[in-house]
């Protein structure tokens, strides 16, 4: 493969700005036939997300996915979203019980608008046989299938049946993928997603290693349509895990759905816990992300998102942060 690099390598080259104000900069995407404010989804991981943060980002117009670590609690949760004129988006594993689920769920007439095939290493059959299952059962439903991290897994998944693909195979900050298989993204997550995207003929969401605001509108230029983001997430008020306080500092967990933690035990982990600074209120860092996309947008010389997919680039092989800390 030629022409590996990831997020801090690449630095976007400005076009000749179009609008008075980053405010006319517009930062919705569409998915699924819906509008959403941002190209931006927090990751479907239990300390990211839980039935009341995906209420506010659904009452507010924001992409949500919620996880599958809870699943007795996933038809209530389908409900309570339809029963509030919100729609409902889910994960899904692939074992057997997972397509009793989804039976169910046609027999209840109960079709969450979005399901998300949630697995580790989604070039797989057992990917395949789920996706064919859901759109033979849910076939109103956008499904979303991952995690690849090549052309081929994407054409295959897509062939298949799939809406979207996940792009990205340990990247992610609670990831030990990497370290543990010797196999994934990390590292060239940025390059991967641009392999992939040139295969697509749908969307694709890039799925960890995003560390920055800027990191989202690289994304956007090699190809992504919604990227997935877990620590930049982690830690918020709302955030589902403990706070607890160090030294006078609020800290809260952020762990892997592959780590010990969440599995509750040692068996082929590739997740670690981490503890994450206090960040505020979730409400407060969407909003920021608004304003930094709708400046990349504007440093792209449009209005809209997609002025970004066509920005020249240069390759900065490790030194955009000069030894600068991101914060
Ligand atoms: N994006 C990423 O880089 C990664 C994400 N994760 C996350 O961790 C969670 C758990 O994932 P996962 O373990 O797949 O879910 P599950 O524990 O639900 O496993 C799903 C099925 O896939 C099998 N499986 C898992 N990994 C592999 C593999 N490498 N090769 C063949 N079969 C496999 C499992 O069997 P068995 O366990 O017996 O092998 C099981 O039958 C998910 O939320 C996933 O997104 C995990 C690792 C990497
Ligand atoms: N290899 C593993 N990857 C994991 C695990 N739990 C979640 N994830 C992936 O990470 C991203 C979030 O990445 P971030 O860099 O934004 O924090 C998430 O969406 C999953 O795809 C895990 O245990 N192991």
């Amino acid at each position: 493969m030629e022409n590996v690099f990831d997020y801090e390598d690449i630095q976007l080259i400005p076009a000749k700005c179009v609008v008075n104000s980053r405010s006319e900069c517009d930062t919705s995407v569409k998915l699924g036939g819906r509008t959403f404010r941002l190209p931006v989804v927090p990751a479907n991981m239990q300390t990211i997300i839980d039935e009341k943060v995906a209420l506010f980002l659904a009452e507010n117009d924001y992409f949500y996915i919620m996880h599958r670590f809870q699943p007795e609690k996933r038809s209530t949760f389908i409900k309570d979203m339809k029963s509030r004129g919100l729609y409902a988006s889910i994960s899904v594993g692939v074992k057997e019980e997972e397509y009793q689920f989804i039976q169910q769920l046609a027999e209840e007439n109960l079709v969450p608008e979005y399901i998300t095939i949630d697995i580790a290493h989604g070039h797989s059959n057992a990917v395949i046989n789920m996706i064919q299952h859901i759109k033979m059962y849910l076939p109103e439903s956008f499904v979303i299938a991952g995690n690849v991290g090549t052309p081929e897994a994407v054409r295959e998944l897509e062939n298949a049946g799939a809406d979207a693909t996940k792009v990205g195979i340990g990247p992610g900050k609670v990831c030990i993928t990497k370290i543990k298989t010797g196999f994934g993204t990390g590292g060239w997550q940025l390059a991967a997603l641009r392999w992939c995207a040139k295969a697509a003929s749908k969307p694709i969401i890039a799925d960890g290693g995003i560390r920055t605001h800027g990191d989202i509108a690289k994304s956007i230029r090699f190809g992504a349509s919604m990227v997935m983001i877990g620590s930049l997430f982690a830690g918020h008020e709302e955030s589902p895990g403990e706070t607890f306080e160090k030294d006078g500092k609020l800290y809260k967990e952020y762990f892997g759905s592959a780590s010990e933690f969440q599995k509750g035990e040692k068996k082929n982990v590739e997740g670690k816990k981490m503890h994450v600074e206090h960040k505020g209120k979730l409400q407060d860092t969407l909003i920021e992300m608004e304003q930094d996309l709708q400046s990349s947008i504007s440093y792209a010389g449009g209005s809209k998102l997609d002025a970004i997919r066509n920005v020249d680039y240069v390759v900065v092989k490790n030194s955009i942060f000069n030894g600068d800390r991101v914060y």
